[in-house]
């Protein structure tokens, strides 16, 4: 598969995109005007520039408002397109986007249209340079494929065929079937973005949420299979109008960017081969779902999604806070490790690691997670080729080695080697614990909270996604008194594991951000005897005010020695169809804070509910200090 970017998705000067688009490996790249028109470059620097980096200049665009318009607006159209074809020459480019008409188009008739474009297509023809007519979503007349392509075809010029981009597509959820009955030939581009499902106007949609592919809600896998299925060859192009990428760092997100196409390749030779599966082509022969199309898809190492957490990791400088919160919940101290400057804590299957290697003064902080794959060298090896930067750990002889990567809000993440019964292979290299306070509860760690920042949210969303095979769930929207928290939740089919994904508003401080936000949540068996426990240890529980529990009477009509336990041991509570949901909060220390949940029946959420409450609890104890 042809891979390429439009400079419009990227911050910088013409010149910097070119350069980041090279060094995360894209083949090819669209120009889109402004870039040029505003750059120092000369055609012909940009030109040698972009042969010198090894970058195709596959796409000039948009050429603007051409079709259907009066006889005198046409001539000046076509003087406009001959000085853009010239221009082309000296960038040595040859294909060119013109998209539908939305402003001066004022005659709706498919005849004109096609006479107009067909006048377009002999001057281009002239000129060496290919039209790719492209339906915008908001055209005045023409905001379907189809429609485009019946024009295209109505023209029959080999200079004019149409450009298919997924966004206009999907977000007017056209049916994508009928992109195999294009001729492929008359394929000249594809662009290729998605975008969360939102309701809004779809211009306003396209301009500013467009986001890279596995990053939104858009069926790209299925779009791509039908392009496939087409026998389209060419390029795929990223075209992404986002608000954050085009100001966040520009290497970055060309990275970012090339990993959703990696990912998308891979998804759509699945797709294909699922789907001829289903259709009976594959007729009981292997073999055969492997049909070959004219475009070659690579694959990845495989990944399944992983069986649960292996551990998770706290650092600090000073660790007394945690060592003390820890034991406070009733977890076991199990001992130091025999070469590095970590303990080990436990309750049950909960594996808590406290890293006592941070930089001085460093306020405890999640740090690392450890997830169970089937294989860790081929978890790592999908997760490199995605250009997830590794991450390296010494490790003395006989110790387990860690296959690790770095998320893009920095933290470790470890691919270990799962067991069937929930235990882990490195725990020996721990020494005996020295005492034993722990209530000797079973626990396992039930979800994680995560603070992104704010510029690497969708990022996060497509890196968990593409290498560990976690699922995004539809993202909802908090409040709390500094403003919205975007919540994205991204879990694996079997629940095992859950890592919920926050973006604060704004506004909010770095230190604030974190505050707010990370935490790692254990889940007992029996909440109540858990937070008796707790509290008898002196543990400081975050205080949940009394409103609230009149609230939840109100709305759950609770038994009233039920409701007096939850109020005495400030535990939250929520209840939905399949079952029952029990929960209570640590204060903070530095930017982590704990939670114990119980789950009840086949309770599957998050006490969401609640949310509001402890984002409220937390920000009137971080103003009152
Ligand atoms: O938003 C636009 O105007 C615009 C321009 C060119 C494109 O290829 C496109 O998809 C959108
Ligand atoms: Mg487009």
């Amino acid at each position: 598969m042809r891979t390429g970017i439009a400079t419009v998705c990227l911050s910088g000067t013409l010149k910097e995109k070119m350069q980041a688009c090279a060094i995360a490996g894209f083949d090819g790249i669209e120009i889109f005007e402004q870039d040029l028109v505003t750059s120092p470059l000369s055609p012909e620097e940009v030109r040698k520039m972009a042969a010198d980096l090894g970058l195709g200049l596959d796409l000039y665009q948009p050429f603007r408002d051409f079709d259907g318009v009066t006889p005198d607006l046409l001539k000046a159209n076509l003087k406009r397109a001959e000085a853009k074809f010239n221009l082309m020459e000296r960038l040595g480019m040859d294909t060119i986007l013109v998209c539908s008409n939305v402003a001066t188009a004022t005659i709706d008739d498919d005849h004109l249209r096609a006479e107009q474009l067909a006048e377009l297509a002999a001057l281009a023809g002239d000129h060496g340079v290919k039209v790719a007519y492209e339906a915008l979503a908001w055209g005045k007349y023409v905001n379907d494929y189809e429609h485009a392509y019946r024009l295209v075809e109505m023209v029959d010029h080999p200079n004019l065929g149409t450009c298919l981009d997924s966004f206009h597509i999907l977000s007017r959820d056209w049916d994508t079937a009928p992109i195999e009955n294009i001729n492929a030939e008359k394929i000249f581009f594809v662009q290729v973005a998605d975008a969360p499902k939102l309701s809004m106007d779809v211009l306003s949609w396209s301009r500013h949420y467009r986001v890279f592919p596995g990053e939104g809600q858009f069926e790209l896998a299925k779009f791509m299979g039908h392009v496939v299925r087409a026998g389209y060859t060419g390029p795929v192009s990223l075209e992404v109008f986002n608000d954050v990428f085009r100001q966040s760092d520009v290497e970055r997100t060309a990275v970012d960017a090339m990993r959703s196409l990696i990912w998308l390749e891979e998804q759509s030779a699945k797709w294909l081969a699922s789907t001829a599966l289903e259709t009976g082509t594959a007729a009981g022969n292997g073999s055969a779902s492997r049909r070959r199309y004219p475009m070659e898809l690579a694959t990845l190492p495989k990944v399944n999604e992983p069986a649960g957490f292996n551990f998770a990791e706290v650092k600090a400088d000073d660790t007394a806070q945690l060592e003390k919160l820890l034991g406070q919940l009733g977890f076991e101290f199990e001992g130091r490790h025999r070469t590095k400057d970590v303990q080990l804590w436990t309750m049950g299957q909960a594996r808590v690691i406290i890293n006592e290697q941070a930089a001085q003064h460093a306020e405890p902080a999640i740090a690392a997670l450890g997830f169970d794959v089937d294989s860790p060298v081929i978890a790592s090896a999908r997760a490199q080729q995605l250009k997830a930067p590794v991450v390296a750990r010494k490790v003395q002889a006989d110790e387990e080695v860690f296959q690790g990567i770095s998320a893009p809000d920095s933290t470790e993440i470890f691919l270990c080697q799962g067991s069937p019964d929930g235990t882990a292979a490195w725990t020996h290299e721990f020494g005996e614990g020295l005492e034993h306070a722990g209530a000797g509860q079973t626990a396992v760690i039930d979800h994680v909270n995560l603070a992104q920042p704010w510029q690497h949210f969708d990022e996060a969303v497509l890196f968990y996604t593409s290498a560990l095979a976690l699922e995004p769930q539809p993202f909802a929207e908090v409040p709390s008194p500094s403003g919205l928290v975007r919540s994205q939740v991204m879990q694996t089919g079997n629940k095992a594991v859950r890592l919920v994904l926050n973006l604060a508003p704004a506004q909010q401080a770095e230190k604030a951000r974190k505050t707010y936000q990370e935490h790692i949540a254990f889940a007992v068996d029996d909440l109540v005897a858990t937070a008796r426990g707790a509290r008898d240890r002196g543990l400081e529980f975050l205080q949940i005010p009394a409103n609230y529990y009149e609230d939840l009477d109100a709305r759950f009509d609770l038994e009233p020695g039920f409701l007096a336990t939850l109020k005495e041991l400030n535990l939250l509570y929520d209840r939905d169809a399949s079952g029952e949901f029990l929960h209570f909060y640590t204060a903070t220390v530095g930017s982590v804070f704990f939670e114990m949940v119980e789950r009840r029946g086949n309770y599957d959420g998050y006490g969401a509910p609640n949310a509001p409450v402890r984002h409220a609890v937390q920000y009137d104890s971080l103003h009152r200090v």
